[in-house]
């Protein structure tokens, strides 16, 4: 699995933060029945690892990866807890070289030229433009393509259901990243047919040109 291929799969990245351990398998059958498989599990929390562990062995059919990866100890630990792709949020030379010498597929994230040029000298044509509305959203975007036209983009942070679709509009946008499909009052509730239901309307929604 390499980021170009995982950029394809699905139009929308769901941004995952696992509080309970326990909730992680069934949120991930409720996404994969909603048409969602490709999964961000952020490791912002102590459940984080073993969520993707447990994803990994008993969600076939999901390609679970880690989100918040701020360094090359995170990248590791994903990996072998069975991740198939790591996102981190901003990229560091130790982070870059751990992605290549592990092999673990690396989504990171930059939002200025600068940013976008080290990330290409450092072998990334696929970025996570985070915080996405946050940092000049669309226009932003748009902005960018000129000198970056080879240059995809996965943005994610303060992206909506209402939004989403004028990002996935773009040229240089592959998918987008949102944390709105496991909202934190429907996990709590445990209410996988919720989920299920947020995730169906946006694949319906937001099909990918
Ligand atoms: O922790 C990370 O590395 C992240 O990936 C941050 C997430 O992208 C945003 O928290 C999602 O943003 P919202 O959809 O606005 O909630």
């Amino acid at each position: 699995m390499n980021t170009t291929e995982l950029m394809k799969l699905s139009p929308v990245i769901p941004v995952i933060v696992i509080d309970d351990e326990s909730h992680a398998v069934p949120m991930a059958r409720a996404l994969v029945a909603g048409g969602i498989r490709v999964l961000e599990v952020t490791l912002r929390t102590p459940s984080a690892l073993a969520a993707i562990r447990n994803i990994s062995r008993e969600v076939p059919d999901a390609i679970v990866g880690a989100g918040t990866v701020l360094n090359p100890e995170h990248l590791l630990a994903a990996a072998d807890a069975g991740a198939q792709f790591a996102v981190s949020p901003g990229l560091t030379q130790a982070l870059a070289a751990a992605a290549k010498s592990s092999g673990l597929a690396l989504l990171p994230g930059a939002v200025t030229p600068s940013e976008i040029m080290l990330a290409m000298e450092l072998g990334f044509n696929n970025l996570k433009f985070f915080p996405a509305q946050q940092s000049g959203g669309v226009a932003m975007l748009k902005a960018l393509h000129g000198p970056f036209g080879s240059t995809k983009f996965c943005p994610t942070g303060g992206i909506s259901l209402e939004t989403a679709a004028e990002y996935l509009a773009l040229e240089n946008v592959a998918c987008i990243g949102g944390s709105w499909l496991t909202p934190k009052a429907l996990m709590q509730k445990q209410d996988w047919a919720g989920i299920q239901q947020l995730a169906e309307q946006a694949v319906t929604l937001l099909r990918k040109k």
